[in-house]
């Protein structure tokens, strides 16, 4: 085949952005013409032949959605977060990517704030924006209802899953809900959080139909834990946010039951997050967002 006549490979503008480090593609389908094959999803998110991201995120209108349920919401929310994750599959939700996605709706002019209502997966989500203690813009964002998984079978510690990580003994972990599905694990005092392996996917006990995300957390004091993640889909991440949620609930539950405008700070590797209970078993979560750069990338077709 000749250089003239290879077949053009799509051109799909995109922007690089991330949440404490947990980092995505986004492009802008604001037609809904454009759609995303699970190969340029997977393309787009590959740090060394692509542009890299933990995951890719479609900015829609809510009205052009593939999923009925999601089209459901088009009067509550004009955008739609298409969230995949880095191997194409697709997540109901992602807490770092809704302030990332709301973010990008303000500097686009598509909402003007400082609320903005977006379709996920997971119904409709409303982010707050506000200026942050550095000055920069803090997105606080109502992740919704939440609740633990197994709440029918749990013990009275509220564990349901035996986790298997490499060089230590299975640990006992809660399966939480928060639109996604999420496993934590308290990990005891001699353990280093720092030092464990999360090259490979923890094993789980039983084994969730689904997949989950699985987050291993150390309390530092009052309201203040440190957690690294692996999340389903992609590995391990800097940030997790409904993670990070998760974290924080399965934390308070452990020592009672969260308490209305109850404050975690959850430390990740790649910064600092607070999560709030709200009444009425819902969640909020808080945090930056970073538009890093903006491109146009020619991609392959499947
Ligand atoms: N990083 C996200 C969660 C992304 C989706 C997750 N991997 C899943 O498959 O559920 C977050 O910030 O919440």
């Amino acid at each position: 085949m000749s250089i003239e006549s290879a077949p053009t490979r799509p051109a799909v503008p995109f922007t690089k952005g991330h949440g404490t480090q947990n980092d995505f593609v986004l492009v802008p389908d604001l037609d809904g013409a454009r759609g995303l094959t699970d190969a340029q999803v997977r393309f787009l998110a590959d740090r060394r032949g692509g542009i890299g991201g933990d995951g890719v995120i479609r900015v829609v209108p809510t009205r052009c959605a593939e999923e009925s349920e999601v089209r459901a919401l088009a009067d509550e929310a004009e955008w739609f977060m298409d969230y995949r994750n880095a191997d194409g599959s697709r997540a109901e939700m992602c807490g770092n990517g809704t302030r990332v996605f709301v973010a990008y709706l303000l500097r686009e002019g598509l909402a003007s704030g400082p609320e903005a209502a977006i379709a996920t997966r997971a119904g409709v989500k409303v982010a707050r924006v506000s200026e942050g203690e550095n000055g920069e813009p803090s997105y606080a964002v109502d992740l919704g209802p939440w609740r633990v998984t197994h709440a029918d079978t749990v013990g009275a510690q509220g564990y349901d899953t035996l986790v298997a990580l490499p060089g230590l003994e299975p640990l006992p972990g809660m399966s939480l809900d928060l639109g996604n599905p999420h496993v934590v694990i308290a990990l005891p005092d001699t353990a280093d959080l720092m030092d464990l392996d999360l090259t490979t996917a923890p094993v789980l006990n039983p084994a969730p139909e689904s997949g989950a995300n699985v987050e291993l957390v150390q309390p530092l004091g009052p309201g203040h834990l440190q957690m690294r993640v692996h999340e389903r889909g992609v590995g391990e991440t800097r940030s997790c946010g409904t993670g990070a949620a998760a974290a924080a609930l399965a934390l308070m539950t452990w020592s009672g039951a969260p308490h209305d405008n109850e404050v975690w700070r959850v430390d990740v590797p790649g910064g600092t997050l607070h999560v709030r209970a709200l009444p009425g078993q819902r969640v909020e979560l808080a945090g930056p967002a970073v538009l890093v750069a903006d491109g146009v990338v020619e991609t392959p077709r499947d």
